[in-house]
């Protein structure tokens, strides 16, 4: 294949939720018909994650056990983490991955854990409650309507510089009364969604996959990349 890219799957052996990896297995499948070969490899605890050496993040959910680990070993990454966002690195985060890109989150025990504060938002628990259930969003840039499944006890209140993935057209979203799901900072795509997300709505694959060989291949012309029909799957 012409093009490669590195994928870092952060913390892909403990944060693994509801099949999460399988937007491994949709980033490599968009990416092939791309032309475009992925090189993806977990960093987990006590690994290096050095920006340079990256050209796209994924990191998906986690129960509040496995979380209470990672938001410890995260704060070792925080700094390269945040400089990978600030330089428009493309980054997935789903639900517990999302949690921990914001300012903190409390766990159902009340328990608060920090997060590395890359993105703007902080997220609360809910009193003996979770969201489960079908979601229905639509972003209001693109016009797209991205279909999952949502599965989290933690509110998330979006910051400054954030804009949500998608407003809510039926489901809970972020906190249930503010009509946001997910967030949008630079090239970092943030949500909710299980499913996993990335096999029934291939538009986010093929932004982030575009981001990432924008980014890495400024002189190329990836016209035919972006032309790359996605099918309706869910
Ligand atoms: N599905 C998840 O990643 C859950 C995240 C977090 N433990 C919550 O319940 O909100």
């Amino acid at each position: 294949m012409t093009y490669e890219l590195n994928v870092a799957h952060l913390y892909g052996n403990l944060m693994n939720t509801y099949g999460d990896v399988g937007n491994i297995l949709a980033l490599k499948y968009y990416a092939k018909q791309m032309d475009v070969h992925l090189n993806v490899k977990v960093v987990s605890l006590e690994e290096d994650f050095q920006a340079a050496d990256y050209d796209l993040a994924f990191f998906g959910g986690g129960q509040d056990f496995e979380q209470t680990i990672v938001s410890q070993d995260i704060q070792t990454k925080k700094a390269e983490l945040t400089k990978f966002i600030e330089s428009g690195g493309p980054v997935l985060a789903i639900c517990g991955g999302f949690q921990l890109l914001g300012h903190y989150y409390i766990g159902a025990n009340g328990e608060k854990l920090p997060g590395i504060g890359a993105l703007d938002h902080y997220t609360l628990a809910q009193d003996h409650n979770r969201f489960i259930g079908d979601i229905v969003i639509k972003n209001q840039e693109t016009g797209e309507t991205y279909h999952g499944f949502e599965n989290h006890q933690g509110l998330t209140y979006l910051g400054a510089g954030e804009r949500p993935l998608g407003n809510v057209v039926s489901g809970k979203g972020n906190n249930g009364e503010d009509g946001t799901e997910g967030a949008i900072y630079k090239n970092v795509y943030c949500s909710y969604f299980h499913g996993p997300i990335l096999t029934r709505n291939g538009d986010i694959a093929k932004h982030l996959l575009i981001a990432a060989l924008k980014r890495k291949f400024p002189e190329a012309d990836f016209s035919q990349q972006e032309a790359l029909p996605i099918p309706a799957t869910f």
